[in-house]
């Protein structure tokens, strides 16, 4: 990644202003209320579920604090993703993604058809996950993805397996929390995830980039599944279209705390009444930057489309019904290398 490439180069309006605007404003949501069982307070599990509405209406975004993964075991994987990037290019090269099997190392992601500065690893939380072949509609066939597992840093699968393990149990209780603030069933998506998931956690680390007013490491896109749960380091980088006025919004890190952002799949379900917000990530010309989603995703075989109770005759559903895998396969397709056209976008499943 040293020379010059304009295969980085962003176009002249989505280049980053070098000192970008902090935000205050992305809310900060202490979860306490449902994750210390010693207090049960019906109130305050209310009061949390306001905040969770006015956060996913304001901002799509919100970071959680008090959110009962265990420290340790999000140092024991942020620490391994330093061990395993360390190593030499041939090393991880070793444990590579390639078009068909699409977890492992890469460092050829492209977002919106220009490469992203940085190096990523895709672990999937099911494994064996089952997708279907192609993207193609009229393709029933399905197959399954596994994961790889590099023989450096030592126990690399357990640490990952671990981690995932709270990280989802997090992500069920936010599911929760924004059903309940749609006025849903608590469980109400549950049944989308229970048999099966393509949920899936990325190592991201951001080399430092020469030529951070030019490049990104990741371009502005939507996250297209249902929530994504984000550790971010120190560094800071990560920035967030706000929705009051359209500027790009440097998320402030906070030391433990995990970012969430409301994904494609919640802006269909809630028929626009949430929506998933665009985001990007700035490098910078010193430090590295290390970060870790985990893509919160249903089963692949399920239709997606604007629930029931959250349409009638005045609001009438706004998107066609589409099937998750489709979506999610074609994507992964779309990233691996450049395209001469768009990828999948929700919007091309709008009723207009
Ligand atoms: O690294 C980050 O802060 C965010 C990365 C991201 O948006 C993504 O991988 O979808
Ligand atoms: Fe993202």
């Amino acid at each position: 990644m040293g020379e010059v490439d304009t295969a980085f180069i962003q176009e002249p309006e989505h280049r980053p202003k070098l000192s970008p605007n902090q935000a205050e404003g992305i809310p900060i949501i202490d979860l306490s209320p449902i994750t210390n069982h010693a207090v049960s307070d019906p109130s305050a599990i209310e009061n949390l579920v306001k905040e969770i509405e006015s956060a996913c209406k304001e901002w799509g975004f919100f970071q959680v604090t008090n959110h009962g993964v265990p420290l340790t075991l999000r140092q024991n994987i942020e620490k391994a993703s330093r061990l395993f990037f360390e190593q030499t290019q041939e090393e991880k090269k070793k444990v590579s993604r390639d078009e068909k099997s699409t977890t492992g190392y890469y460092d050829t992601e492209h977002t919106k058809n220009v490469r992203d500065w940085k190096e990523v690893f895709d672990f999937l939380a099911k494994d064996p996950t089952f997708i279907p072949v192609t993207s193609d509609e009229h393709d029933d066939r399905v197959t399954h993805w596994t994961n790889v597992s590099p023989e450096y840093p030592p126990n690399f699968r357990d640490i990952m397996e671990e981690y995932i393990q709270e990280v989802e149990k997090l992500s069920f209780k936010l599911l929760e929390l924004i059903a309940l603030s749609l006025g849903l069933e608590a469980k109400r998506f549950e049944e989308f995830f229970m048999k099966d998931q393509t949920s899936f956690i990325r190592l991201n680390h951001y080399p430092p980039c020469p030529y951070p007013h030019l490049a990104l490491g990741v371009g502005r896109h939507k996250d297209g599944g249902a929530l994504t749960v984000l550790a971010q380091d120190e560094v800071g980088g990560l920035e967030v279209k706000r929705k009051a006025d359209q500027e790009w919004i440097r998320v402030k890190p906070t030391p433990d705390a995990y970012i969430i952002n409301v994904g494609d799949l919640i802006q269909v379900w809630s028929n626009d009444a949430y929506e998933s917000v665009e985001h990007r990530v700035m490098v910078n010309s010193e430090k590295e930057r290390f970060s870790i989603p985990f893509f919160f995703n249903p089963a692949h075989d399920i239709e997606v489309k604007p629930l029931e109770e959250l349409t009638n005759e005045h609001n009438p559903s706004k998107y066609r019904p589409y099937k998750w895998g489709k979506f999610l396969v074609h994507r992964k397709g779309s990233n691996f290398k450049k395209q001469n056209v768009e990828n999948i976008q929700i919007y091309h499943y709008k009723i207009t």
